[in-house]
């Protein structure tokens, strides 16, 4: 087996490829990272860990997947482009070198995918599987939380609860699916639209920990009210035919994981938005209306919808 050092060579400085735009100033190798950029620059970090985000048997191209998505989406919801990240990373001695080799196969593919380097890191041996990534973005102008308006519509930008029916799956909760599966490990963050449609948008957030509880965060920010239509939700024929309507609609209520952005903008925009989707290959769904007031208000035909609206919490 090999060294620390050694691994860190073989496995993770080919990771700086594909080169960043604009390039780092000092990439890997140094003490520390030097980047200039002319635009602002975005920045989120997301720790997976195994047990709490991953099943512990779960494969190393999935773990890579995931914790690269899930990262990636905080940068969606900003409408920043991604340019590079940091990776920090904490392997059980255990896991022998094929293991190292499948898990940065993957993240290159995911660099290639994302045209985003990993230009730095950190590498220790540990109890249990740990992987941080720090994301870098640009953008002109940064999504904020915190700019809806009453009367705006609320947007999401892909099916809600697969990856909870995925997770459920894996937990032997619901028969098992393929395609949610893949939603749960292989998520597709909206970078590009986003990117595009943020000059018309209003207020976005990534739906990470639930649809109820992250539109909760535009609300509360934004100091206003959101009411949602169970019956907009989308919901996915697949989430459809394993489990009942009233579970699909908890799942995407507050299934989480679902790594959408969920964002307002004036109704006016409407079918310049779903035009725009269309171009970048993504489909929107309008869920509601932020209105004044304040809370996330749901509905079924005009009715409160009676659910449970706690996202995940890790100490809940
Ligand atoms: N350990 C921490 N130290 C400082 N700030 C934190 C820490 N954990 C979370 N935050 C900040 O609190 C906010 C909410 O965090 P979180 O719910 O994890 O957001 P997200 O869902 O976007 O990852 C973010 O702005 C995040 O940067
Ligand atoms: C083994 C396993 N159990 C449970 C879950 C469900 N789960 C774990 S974290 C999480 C919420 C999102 O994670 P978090 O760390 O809060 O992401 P952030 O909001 O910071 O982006 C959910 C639904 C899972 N993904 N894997
Ligand atoms: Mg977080």
């Amino acid at each position: 087996m090999s060294s620390e050092f050694e691994r860190i060579q073989r496995y993770f400085w080919p990771l700086a490829a594909p080169e960043a735009n604009p390039p780092a100033l000092i990439g890997n190798g140094d003490d520390a990272l030097a980047v200039c950029s002319g635009q602002a620059v975005v920045i989120s970090v997301d720790t997976s860990v195994s047990g709490t985000h991953f099943p512990p048997d779960a494969a190393p191209e999935d773990v890579a997947s995931k914790a690269v998505r899930s990262a990636i989406s905080d940068l969606a919801a900003m409408g920043a482009r991604p340019w590079f990240y940091t990776l920090s990373i904490v392997v059980p001695k255990a896991y022998d070198e094929s293991w190292w080799q499948r898990f940065t196969d993957q993240l290159m593919l995911e660099n290639q995918h994302w045209r985003m380097p990993c230009l730095g890191g950190d590498t220790t041996s540990g109890a249990i599987l740990v992987v941080t990534v720090q994301v870098h973005g640009l953008t002109d102008q940064p999504l904020r939380r915190s700019s809806a308006q009453p009367g705006d519509d609320i947007w999401v930008t892909s099916y809600l609860g697969d990856s909870a029916g995925g997770l459920a799956g894996l937990q032997q909760r619901a028969p098992i699916r393929a395609e949610l599966l893949e939603r749960f490990y292989r998520p597709e963050p909206p970078v590009s639209f986003m990117v595009a449609a943020a000059p018309m948008i209003h207020a976005a957030v990534d739906v990470s920990d639930g649809l109820v509880a992250d539109l909760g965060h535009i609300a509360k920010a934004s100091h206003c009210g959101a009411c949602i239509d169970v019956d907009s939700l989308p919901l996915s024929p697949t989430l459809q035919d394993i489990v009942s309507t009233e579970q699909a609609i908890a799942w995407a209520l507050s299934g989480g994981e679902d790594f959408a952005a969920c964002f307002t903008a004036a109704p006016v925009h409407a079918d310049e938005l779903c035009a725009l989707a269309k171009e970048h290959g993504r489909t929107l769904w309008r869920i509601g209306t932020m209105i004044e007031g304040k809370g996330v208000q749901v509905l079924r035909a005009d009715s409160p919808y009676n659910h449970s609206d706690a996202g995940y919490d890790h100490f809940g």
